[in-house]
């Protein structure tokens, strides 16, 4: 079998002196979606920080396809991982086709993917709707053909619906181009209604990890610390 596209293995990151995430073993394979589920600062970020090349670990190792990597960002991303920040990244002042410029897979790609960006392609990407630049975002980030997606929130303050929109075309993108996604999210019910796997942060650490089969139960009862 092959390598897993992203492996962290006995991760541990830190502020300062701080551990804040602490032997994290994590995988995502080819064409699989995976969910980091957690409560507000239990570490989602600074572990998908991490694996982006953004944070350096103070333990343990990130794995690029089989081999340890330290490169930074954006020498992963010319790898073929692709990361989204939980911030907004598109530039507000340039036009929506513009900002489609600046990735590496063009607009034809991009429009085909999300049609709904075609009539706004000369608009400036300030004056979009939260969920229009989430959606803009997605489509540069799917449109450069990534070998794997770390997404930290994409859903934050948005319409279910739109957020429905935007975990479609990951599934999409997962079984159709074996993209490896990672997905950090808060809403744990959404996100496992389209991942394959989820781990669960508590502390830093994983407390609990399942597939998509498990349900929400077992993974609120473990929010909650009712397990
Ligand atoms: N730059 C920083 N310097 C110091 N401490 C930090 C920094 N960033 C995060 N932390 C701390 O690290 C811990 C984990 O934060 P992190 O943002 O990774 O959690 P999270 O699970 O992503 O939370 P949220 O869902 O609220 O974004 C928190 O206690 C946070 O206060």
């Amino acid at each position: 079998m092959d390598a897993p596209v992203l492996e962290l293995r006995g991760l541990s990151v830190g502020y300062d002196d701080l551990a804040v995430v602490r032997d994290v073993d994590l995988t995502v394979n080819r064409g699989e979606i995976v969910a980091l589920l957690g409560a507000n600062g239990t570490g989602k970020s600074t572990t998908i920080l991490t694996a982006a090349g953004e944070l350096p670990p103070v333990g343990g190792e990130v794995r690029w396809r089989g081999t340890a990597t330290t490169a930074p960002l954006h020498v992963r991303a010319r790898m073929g991982m692709c990361f989204v920040p939980e911030e907004r990244s598109v530039l507000m002042g340039m036009s929506v086709r513009d900002n489609l410029l600046l990735g590496s897979g063009g607009i034809d790609r991009a429009v085909e993917l999300f049609p709904e960006l075609r009539p706004l392609l000369g608009q400036r990407a300030g004056l979009l709707s939260g969920g229009e630049q989430q959606m803009l975002t997605l489509a540069r980030a799917l449109a450069s053909n990534p070998v794997a997606l770390l997404l930290d929130e994409l859903s934050l303050g948005l319409a279910p619906l739109v957020v429905d929109r935007l975990f479609a075309a990951l599934r999409r993108a997962a079984d159709h181009d074996g993209v490896a996604v990672l997905l950090v999210e808060q809403q744990a019910r959404r996100a496992m209604a389209v991942a394959d796997r989820w781990y669960l942060l508590r502390r830093g650490a994983v407390a609990a990890q399942g597939n998509a089969a498990d349900g929400i139960a077992a993974v609120e009862s473990l929010y909650l610390g009712t397990e």
